[in-house]
């Protein structure tokens, strides 16, 4: 059997709230094999962010131990996290977070340009291409994101998140600004692409729907994290 892509063991996370301390995450122990996908739901404010935070390693567990794509990011200094989340990372925001200036292809090449591949131009930009045809934007290249529909620019923001073909998918309430059918279809769309690529997903949804759709779904009640017990699709 291959090694997971997360493996976490008695995790924590605290933070502080003014001279208030914070308990966020509490001996978190899961994993995420590679090309599996993970959704996790949870009331507001009970701490999913947060810890797809301590998997980016966008924020430092207090202790414990996490270790993404072969590697255990709790020791790692800003510039090593920093070259982690570009080797083995992609992000997909709620947002879109593109570039408005830019193109479809230049969005989705400027993650390249900055992920330090080594690549020339000329393969970056085929590159660039080839994940947006295969979200099925092959004939919105130069399009702006103002020119795009909502669901065509996450598509956009998933060519860009995948373009690298990141050990990890991290997202983060990917569908929250789409409508049911269109959510539907990027998040169809997300979990071929990471299954074609054996990329591990962690997946945020309020959506029952959508979670339903993954391989397995993970509770988070204040900081817990536990297999989810009631039928989701209910
Ligand atoms: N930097 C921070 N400093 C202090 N408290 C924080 C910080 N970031 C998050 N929190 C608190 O941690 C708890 C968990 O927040 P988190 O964003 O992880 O929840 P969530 O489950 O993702 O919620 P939502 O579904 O609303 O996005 C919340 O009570 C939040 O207020």
């Amino acid at each position: 059997m291959s090694s997971p892509v997360v493996a976490t063991a008695a995790m924590n996370l605290h933070l502080r709230s003014g001279k208030t301390p914070l308990h966020i995450l509490k001996d978190i122990e899961f994993s995420i094999a590679p090309g599996e996908v993970v959704a996790v739901v949870g009331p507001s404010g009970s701490g999913k962010t947060s810890l797809l935070m301590v998997l980016g390693g966008l924020e430092q567990a207090t202790n414990g131990h996490v270790s993404v794509a072969g590697t255990s990011i709790t020791g790692l200094d800003e510039d090593q996290l920093a070259i982690f989340r570009r080797q083995h990372l992609g992000i997909l925001f709620q947002n879109f977070h593109l570039i408005p200036s830019m193109t479809a292809l230049e969005n989705v090449a400027l993650s390249l340009e900055i992920g330090e591949t080594g690549q020339s131009y000329a393969e970056i930009m085929s590159a660039a291409k080839a994940a947006l045809v295969a979200v099925g934007l092959g004939d919105r290249l130069d399009h702006r994101p103002s020119a795009l529909s909502g669901g065509e620019q996450q598509r956009v923001g998933l060519a860009r998140a995948i373009v690298n073909k990141p050990k990890l998918l991290l997202a983060d309430e990917p569908t929250g600004n789409l409508d049911q059918d269109t959510g539907a279809r990027v998040i169809d769309m997300m979990f071929a692409l990471a299954r074609d690529n054996g990329t591990a997903v962690f997946l945020i949804t309020h959506d029952p729907a959508l979670a339903r759709r993954a391989d397995r779904v993970l509770s988070m009640n204040h900081g817990r994290l536990t297999p989810l017990t009631e039928d989701v699709t209910a």
